[in-house]
């Protein structure tokens, strides 16, 4: 969406239990900035949703599954942020993390992570040092990482487009919102 790439990995996710949790990773990702997320390949009822929603409200953005999010994670060529209640607050670490343009993973967990991730992410990085829910912080922190000009992105191949109103809702075909 904007001059890096940035993708968002959801790791874990038990079916039944993760299901929103996850697709509201994923909606969040790509209604504030993210350019794909990556779910594991057992949360296929977040990817539809994630799909559909994209489909109809816009884009660009990419849902994938993944069977090795591990792989992911270890062969990614750019930088990784671990989202973590147990890293480096956000506001201290924010200006590093924008001092390049090289692809960024941002990770998000469900269950308890691997040690490995810690290891290996680039930024380990706590939105509070409390703990929350990843969709918070995954909120917080792209709002920090594009300092809130994500909130004026444009969308592409949308059907239909909100018109904003003081009260009421007001929801037209594209073709007609311009
Ligand atoms: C609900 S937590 C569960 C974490 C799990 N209990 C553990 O021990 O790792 C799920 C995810 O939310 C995110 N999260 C929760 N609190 C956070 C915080 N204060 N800052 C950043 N991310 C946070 C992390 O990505 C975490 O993996």
């Amino acid at each position: 969406m904007f001059e890096r790439e940035v993708t968002v990995l959801r790791l874990g996710h038990r079916p039944g239990r993760d299901d929103r949790m996850t697709t509201h990773v994923g909606l969040t990702a790509r209604a504030l900035g993210a350019d794909r997320v990556v779910l594991s390949t057992d949360a296929s009822h977040s990817r539809d949703t994630i799909t559909d929603i994209t489909d109809r409200f816009g884009g660009p953005f990419t849902v994938e599954t993944t069977d090795n999010p591990k792989r992911l994670v270890s062969s990614f060529e750019g930088t990784i942020a671990h989202l973590t209640m147990y890293g480096l607050p956000v506001q201290s670490v924010e200006d590093d993390l924008r001092a390049t343009t090289d692809p960024l993973l941002v990770v998000v967990g469900a269950e308890k992570v691997p040690f490995d991730v810690y290891d290996r992410a680039d930024f380990n990085v706590a939105v509070t040092n409390q703990p929350h829910s990843e969709v918070a912080g995954l909120a917080v922190f792209l709002d920090r990482l594009f300092d809130g000009r994500e909130l004026e992105q444009e969308w592409t191949d949308a059907d239909r487009r909100v018109i904003p109103k003081e009260t009421g809702k007001k929801v037209v075909p594209t073709s007609d919102a311009e």
